[in-house]
């Protein structure tokens, strides 16, 4: 979550997760179901080269399920199998395993007409800080670590977790660092707290937010800050917001950088409603 993205953490990023790679069959991307696109690492094609994946839509539970299906079959149409996912939904994590069986039975399969014993399948999962890889792996395991030379003296091996007799996962996940090639990616990313909220300004954050929600979501932001449809002017709204939820400076006047932490914790924690940050159609 803390990481910085200097050239040479990109670069140590992408040696870990190839290294990971050799070791497993196929890979389970995870991207934010309210920011799929922009979730997405622009390498990690090409690092995976031939190896298929699947990719898990995290957080389902906090984006516009209208939105999310709608990606599901952005996804599907280009041929990769896709998933929403809301870790506390048991319903959803069954499917996660059943998905990502049947990848692996595939290539099961393929192994077979080759004339070798199929084997449990091995997965790994990778993704960019905070979209909920060690929380997926966690439910996925639900105990059944497999620990492999990890006392001391002994090489540290990379330990298997059995999610069922013919599926295994990587314990530990492949960090992608997140692009930022177009501004609105990063405004998306740290809007829903990728990244660090040093990096850009909070209130240039919040007024992307707002900008989106006046055209997708103009309802949620009436409901929530008393904002009217036609409200245009970003210093009129920041006010409005300012006074009706209290964001004031001693002297009474109001605080910007208030308005902006009280925008972007509704917005993360759900209370402005289910919202998703891009569109297929955009893409
Ligand atoms: N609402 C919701 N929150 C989730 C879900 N999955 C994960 N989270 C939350 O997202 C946050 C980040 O989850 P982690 O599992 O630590 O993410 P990570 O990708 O391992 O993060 P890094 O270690 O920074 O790379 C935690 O607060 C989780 O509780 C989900 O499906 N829904």
């Amino acid at each position: 979550m803390t990481i910085q993205w200097f050239p040479g953490h990109m670069a140590k990023a992408r040696r870990e997760v190839e290294e990971k790679l050799k070791l497993v069959d196929f890979v389970m991307e995870l991207v934010d179901a309210r920011t799929p696109l922009s979730s997405q690492n622009p390498m990690l094609q090409q690092v995976l080269q031939q190896k298929s994946k699947m990719i898990v839509l995290m957080k389902k539970d906090l984006a516009d399920a209208r939105q999310t299906e709608k990606w599901i079959a952005y996804f599907r149409e280009k041929k990769i199998p896709a998933i929403a996912v809301d870790v506390n939904n048991k319903a959803d994590i069954k499917n996660v395993i059943q998905m990502a069986k049947e990848l692996g039975q595939e290539k099961m399969d393929k192994l077979l007409k080759k004339g070798i014993q199929p084997r449990a399948a091995r997965a790994m999962i990778v993704g960019i800080p905070n979209v909920g890889k060690s929380t997926l792996i966690n439910r996925l395991a639900n105990k059944k670590i497999a620990k492999t030379g990890d006392r001391p003296g002994i090489t540290k091996q990379q330990l298997w977790i059995k999610v069922k007799k013919d599926f295994e996962l990587l314990d530990t996940p492949g960090i992608l660092w997140p692009k930022f090639e177009e501004e609105a990616v990063g405004y998306r990313l740290a809007a829903i707290g990728t990244i660090k909220d040093q990096l850009l300004s909070l209130q240039d954050i919040t007024a992307f937010v707002i900008q989106y929600m006046q055209v997708h979501y103009p309802v949620q932001l009436e409901e929530r800050y008393e904002i009217d449809r036609d409200m245009d002017d970003m210093l009129e709204i920041f006010n409005t917001i300012g006074k009706q939820r209290g964001a004031l400076l001693s002297g009474g006047n109001i605080s910007f950088d208030k308005v902006a932490e009280i925008v972007l914790r509704d917005l993360r924690t759900g209370r402005l409603g289910n919202i998703t940050l891009e569109t297929p159609e955009q893409a």
